[in-house]
């Protein structure tokens, strides 16, 4: 099941190929964590992370952030808000966490709407009336989500809240890699990607592809992690980082080690000022972000005009 990078030829071929050999060889580096790696080898490193931890990733989450996650991952949505109708795709979407946000936000705002059309209307019979109650294909006003992931337990975990949940209308899940998405060009109006894009070995070109997928008017939303701007924050920061998480990651999913690629992979991660101008040599435009946190995490924002 493991997809892995593309196998790119990269390789440096002076002129007339006079390298020697063992230069010539060498892939094209990159970084797992503080480890350095071939980009062949990240993609199936960072499959392994998450099929290690897919079982407790919920309540790993809850437990390192007390919970703010959750807050993030609601204030992104707020920030999308979308309108009636909205296609949806959330890449490295795992266990649905933004997808059943989503979900939540267009049935509420469609039932408030439906609500306000109702009471208008004059001379309604109850049938009527009830029908509209009753139509669950119609209970999300046409908005859909895609949810995309390159790892196939990450999925299961997610399939499997969506039907403890209750959620099947609108809702859709496929296996696919960030950097090669599995979808014609100009398919959707919104493209997420929460605490995903830090993963990727190639995140140009997963940006290109959210650019391609976009239909125009398309909007770029990316919530990750980034650097902090308050001192005294950032030193406690750091201390929980390194000496509580992978502690965290040992007690309660048995895994030091994917624990200690979060932390070390977030310090990897680009700043806020870097990351933007990286979405807009995709293309972007329009493109801000907003800090959460003192900058923990931030929301990175752009559109394809
Ligand atoms: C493998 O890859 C992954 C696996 C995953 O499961 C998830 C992800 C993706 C990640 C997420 C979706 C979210 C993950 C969340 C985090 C990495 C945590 C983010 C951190 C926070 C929101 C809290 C920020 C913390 C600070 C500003 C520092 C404050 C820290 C302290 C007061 C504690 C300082 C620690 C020490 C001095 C060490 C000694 C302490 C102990 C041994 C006690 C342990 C304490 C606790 C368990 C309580 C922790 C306290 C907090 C969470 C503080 C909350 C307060 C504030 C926000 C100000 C993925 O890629
Ligand atoms: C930390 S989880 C984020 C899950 C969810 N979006 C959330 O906010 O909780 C990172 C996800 O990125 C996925 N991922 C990593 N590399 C990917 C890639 N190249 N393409 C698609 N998904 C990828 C992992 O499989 C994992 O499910």
């Amino acid at each position: 099941g493991c997809r892995l990078p593309w196998l790119r030829s990269c390789w440096p071929s002076g002129p007339l190929g006079a390298r020697p050999l063992s230069q010539e060889k060498r892939a094209t580096e990159t970084h797992f964590g503080f480890e350095t790696v071939s980009e062949e080898e990240k993609g199936g490193k960072v499959y392994q992370v998450f099929e290690s931890v897919a079982r407790k990733y919920d309540v790993m989450n809850d437990m390192m952030s007390l919970g703010i996650h959750r807050v993030w991952k609601d204030l992104l949505l707020l920030k999308m808000h979308p309108f009636p109708g909205t296609q949806l795709l959330d890449v490295a979407g795992g266990t649905g966490d933004i997808a059943f946000r989503f979900l939540n936000y267009v049935q509420a705002q469609h039932q408030r709407k439906q609500k306000r059309q109702l009471r208008a209307q004059q001379n309604l019979s109850w049938e009527e009336i009830a029908k509209k109650y009753q139509n669950q294909e119609d209970s999300l006003g046409g908005s859909r989500v895609m949810v995309c992931d390159i790892n196939k337990e990450m999925l299961k975990m997610g399939k499997q809240k969506a039907c403890a949940r209750g959620y099947k209308a609108g809702l859709a899940w496929v296996l696919g890699d960030a950097e090669e998405l599995p979808f014609d060009d100009d398919k959707f109006d919104v493209y997420t990607i929460a605490f995903g894009i830090r993963n990727v070995t190639h995140i140009d070109r997963a940006l290109q592809e959210a650019h391609r997928v976009l239909k125009p008017g398309g909007r770029f939303l990316c919530l990750e992690f980034s650097q902090v701007n308050n001192p005294l924050v950032s030193r406690l920061y750091d201390v929980y980082s390194f000496q509580v998480i992978p502690v965290l990651g040992e007690v309660i999913a048995g895994d030091w080690k994917s624990y200690q690629y979060l932390v070390e992979s977030i310090r990897q991660f680009p700043p806020q000022e870097e990351f933007k101008e990286m979405i807009e040599d995709a293309g972007f435009q329009k493109v801000t972000y907003e800090n959460l946190t003192s900058g923990i995490v931030a929301i990175h924002s752009g559109f394809k005009l």
